[in-house]
């Protein structure tokens, strides 16, 4: 990698209750690309992720974010971050919503309804937050993320309980941001949106079995497509594991 890596992860150890999640992970994200973060359920992407955002207490290790260590507070307005479980207010409309994220982070009122649009919920402007289907929840949630357009977008799964119709929207804006220049760093299990990142990042039990293009794990696989190119580097891992 040429550039200066957008995310940089050092021996990071972390530990949730009795369980090390995260044993000594070191990877990189570079900037300016789409990179997916990919592994069985389990294996720490949402924790890898919250660590790199600064709200995951860490018991070793370094995160390195746009040149500031993670969950520093210049880095507050520069990366948003999208959970999986939707962080929005349920007792108020949806342009309510994306209109006090717009605020806190000072974007101008005018981004409101272009991110609203953006994520196919125009129709749904007016509407009470809490009066939406799921998928429509996490929506309200990616468009919060996405009002103040920040330098890094850490999206947690963003196209669960989607259609495809919007999950192909939703990744061409993606793809968009990051041509752009705004690093995505996004998490999924769904494998043909592998394909549509520029790097992958495949976690096993906390460890990183595979970091590379999607044509260079399909490449050495030798695989045809992705839910058989990483289930054969899941298995091979396992078996090193057993071995070891
Ligand atoms: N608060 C917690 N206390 C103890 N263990 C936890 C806690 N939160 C998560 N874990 C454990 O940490 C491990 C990693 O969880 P994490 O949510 O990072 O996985 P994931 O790869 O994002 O999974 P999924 O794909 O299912 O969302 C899991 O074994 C989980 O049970």
């Amino acid at each position: 990698m040429d550039s200066i890596p957008a995310i940089s992860v050092d021996h990071l150890r972390v530990v949730r209750g009795d369980r090390i999640v995260l044993p000594e992970l070191t990877c990189s994200v570079p900037p300016g690309r789409v990179t997916g973060l990919l592994g069985p359920s389990g294996s720490g992407k949402t924790t890898l992720m919250r660590a790199v955002v600064g709200v995951q207490r860490t018991s070793g290790g370094r995160i390195t974010v746009l040149g500031e260590p993670a969950g520093s507070a210049s880095l507050r307005h520069r990366v948003a971050y999208m959970t999986q479980a939707a962080s929005v207010y349920k007792d108020i409309s949806v342009r309510e919503n994306v209109t006090y994220f717009a605020r806190l982070v000072g974007a101008p009122r005018s981004r409101t309804d272009e991110v609203i649009d953006q994520v196919g919920l125009a129709a749904h402007a007016r509407q009470l937050t809490g009066t939406l289907s799921g998928g429509q929840l996490s929506r309200v949630s990616l468009a919060c993320a996405l009002v103040g357009d920040p330098e890094m977008l850490v999206l947690d799964e963003p196209t669960v309980g989607q259609d495809p119709v919007l999950r192909r929207e939703l990744w061409t804006d993606f793809r968009a941001r990051a041509a752009a220049g705004t690093t995505i760093l996004v998490s999924s299990h769904v494998m043909d949106e592998a394909a549509r990142c520029d790097e992958l990042l495949l976690l096993r039990e906390g460890r990183l079995v595979a970091q590379d293009t999607p044509a260079g794990i399909l490449a050495a696989t030798g695989c045809e497509d992705f839910d058989a190119a990483f289930l054969a580097l899941i298995e091979a891992d396992q078996t090193a594991g057993a071995g070891a």
